[in-house]
């Protein structure tokens, strides 16, 4: 891993052990990440703030785990925790099976991150120099993966600018050289925070795309963060949903989005009049209301037995309908509901 110049000296257990001290192998069958009772608190007494309390999960290899929390909710310290840099009070972190305390040089061999949207890379050089720079980390010939590189400048859209200094490009192309870096690397396991973060559509549709196709052609192991539940949905198989310091939901993409009822229903006919929409107002959640030449299209938010009472009582005003819709949730939703439901 190459951005160490935060981490905080691990000073919890023994140390890195000795070259002489044989470290027990990978048997391969371990999750690329496993986090265990992880617990951080930030000062001491009234003020002291626990970021991160009792929060466990594993990531297996090849797979896309999306870290989701609103603000606040511990994302950032779960992930410098694992990163070692930042020392957690209590919990166990193992990549590819060994424990980052004990030997931190053998497991962040093959770790690379890109934190806060941005990374450490060297402004003076052009950005492919930096490609080649990080990639010689790990101890990899850059002309052995130079093709690699090559198609990381083309597929990102940075050819053209490949033989210009890192400084003198915009936010999001730096963005985007960070990302580039990092997949650049032989790093197995990869962290992103924000990476979409600013950037244009285009650029960001671009990101995911390549993102994927490099996933599935390395096997990579990707934890994402993001606020951009549309990239979240888009690249992750799972996520980890946070409150307030805790692991509230650990799932796939596809339980959480099938596990909640319709979120609700559209309804479209000619016979929805003003008197009629206004009685559905009264007794259902009117969330839309469309109109288009002589039909009417109303959303009303309700799960299936509410689906049951809306259609009893459009039938009892005489309203045939011409289309009936689902609702379905997005990760938003889901994110958003099972936030509230804690707070509750
Ligand atoms: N260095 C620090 N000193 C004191 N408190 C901190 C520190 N870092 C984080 N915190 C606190 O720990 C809690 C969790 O913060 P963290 O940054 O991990 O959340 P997050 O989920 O990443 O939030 P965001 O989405 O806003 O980035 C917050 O209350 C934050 O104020």
């Amino acid at each position: 891993m190459t951005i160490q110049e935060n981490r905080e000296r691990p000073e919890r257990s023994g140390g890195e052990q000795s070259a002489a001290e044989p470290s027990p192998p990978d048997a391969g069958g371990s999750p690329a990440i496993a986090v265990e009772g992880l617990r951080k608190q930030f000062g001491s007494g009234p003020e002291a703030v626990t970021a991160v309390e009792d929060v466990s999960f594993s990531v297996e290899r090849g797979s896309v785990v999306g870290l989701l929390g609103p603000n606040g909710a511990g994302k950032t310290t779960t992930i410098k925790s694992i990163l070692g840099m930042v020392l957690s009070d209590e919990g166990s972190v193992r990549i590819h099976g060994i424990d980052v305390y004990d030997e931190p040089r053998r497991a962040y061999a093959h770790v690379d991150a890109m934190l806060e949207g941005a990374r450490n890379d060297y402004w003076r050089l052009t950005v492919r120099e930096n490609l080649r720079y990080f990639s010689t980390i790990g101890g990899v010939d850059p002309d052995s993966i130079a093709d690699r590189h090559e198609r990381l400048l083309d597929k990102l859209d940075l050819a053209d600018a490949a033989d210009q200094p890192v400084r003198s490009l915009s936010r999001g192309m730096k963005q985007k050289v960070s990302l580039a870096s990092v997949l650049a690397s032989e790093a197995d396991v990869v962290f992103l925070d924000e990476p979409t973060l600013g950037l244009d559509v285009e650029s960001s549709l671009t990101l995911r795309r390549e993102l994927r196709r490099i996933v599935a052609e390395r096997n990579l192991t990707v934890v994402v963060s993001s606020h951009d539940m549309d990239v979240i949905e888009d690249i992750c198989d799972r996520v980890v949903i946070m409150n307030e310091g805790r692991v509230i939901a650990d799932d796939s993409v596809e339980n959480l989005l099938h596990g909640f009822d319709a979120r609700g229903y559209r309804v479209t006919s000619a016979d929805l009049d003003e008197t009629v929409v206004a009685d559905l107002r009264d007794r259902f959640e009117v969330t839309e209301i469309e109109r288009s030449g002589d039909r009417t299209r109303v959303e009303v938010a309700t799960d299936s037995d509410g689906f049951y009472a809306l259609t009893a009582f459009l039938r009892s005003r005489d309203v045939t309908l011409d289309a009936v819709e689902t609702v379905d949730w997005d990760l938003e939703d889901v994110f958003v509901e099972l936030t509230r439901r804690e707070e509750r």
